[in-house]
């Protein structure tokens, strides 16, 4: 296989529409694709796991990490701290690995600013404003006013769809997941991402 720079995967959505959900699906299928684990101040919701689904910290602790460069990027959603550790991420990306995050569009645009080259924006739009709320409900983990908030904080959240660069109707998880990895397996193959082309083309001109 050709040597390749890792590229940075992001969903963004309003919340409920199932970036989780597709994430972990798309994690299930490709092994070349890791998640960039978020650092939070949100309560953990029943069945989450500190260091799987986020690092849930305290507020202290959470300024402690932004003040001393150790986050990507960083937002306040819905009253929460959220960020993204720096460390895995570079990591992971000078191994050639590519890296899935689940972040809002104020973590997208700040990824924007310092790696725009790298970066694959996918909005995750639900079918309809009943889907949204039925699947935040569905969740079951979030109490009555959290979906209230959620839900009307959807529209600004949406407002953003424009500065990504692709956009996914979420009706049927196995179809949105097609089409996930159909941008996932094209943006691969970007030129710009092989860095062993010119050294393969070489040795295949030379030979002829
Ligand atoms: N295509 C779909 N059809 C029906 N239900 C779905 C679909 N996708 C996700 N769901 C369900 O909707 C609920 C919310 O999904 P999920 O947690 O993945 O959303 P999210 O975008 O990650 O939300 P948040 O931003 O709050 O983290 C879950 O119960 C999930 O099972
Ligand atoms: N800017 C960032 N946004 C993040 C990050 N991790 C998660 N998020 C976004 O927060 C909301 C709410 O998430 P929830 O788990 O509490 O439902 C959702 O839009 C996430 O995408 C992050 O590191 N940076």
């Amino acid at each position: 296989m050709l040597a390749r720079r890792g590229l940075m995967l992001v969903l963004s959505s309003p919340s409920g529409a199932g970036k989780t959900t597709l994430s972990r699906r798309l994690l299930a299928s490709d092994e070349r694709i890791t998640m960039s684990v978020s650092v939070t101040t949100r309560a953990p919701r029943p069945g989450e796991e500190h260091g799987k689904d986020y690092y849930f910290v305290d507020r202290e602790s959470f300024h402690r990490m932004r003040d001393e460069g150790e986050l990507l990027e960083h937002a306040s959603v819905f009253e929460n701290l959220y960020g993204t550790p720096r460390g895995p991420v570079e990591e992971a990306l000078s191994a050639g690995r590519d890296v899935l995050f689940d972040i809002d569009w104020q973590g997208t645009q700040q990824l924007g600013e310092s790696a725009q080259q790298d970066l694959v924006k996918v909005f995750i739009l639900p079918p309809s404003a009943a889907d949204l709320e039925q699947r935040l409900r569905a969740r079951a983990q979030d109490s009555e006013e959290v979906v209230h908030h959620r839900m009307a904080k959807a529209s600004d959240e949406i407002s953003h769809y424009t500065e990504y660069d692709y956009i996914i109707i979420n009706h049927e998880v196995e179809d949105s997941l097609a089409k996930l990895v159909a941008i996932l397996q094209a943006e691969r193959l970007k030129r710009r991402r092989l860095t062993g082309l010119s050294s393969f083309v070489k040795g295949l001109r030379d030979a002829l």
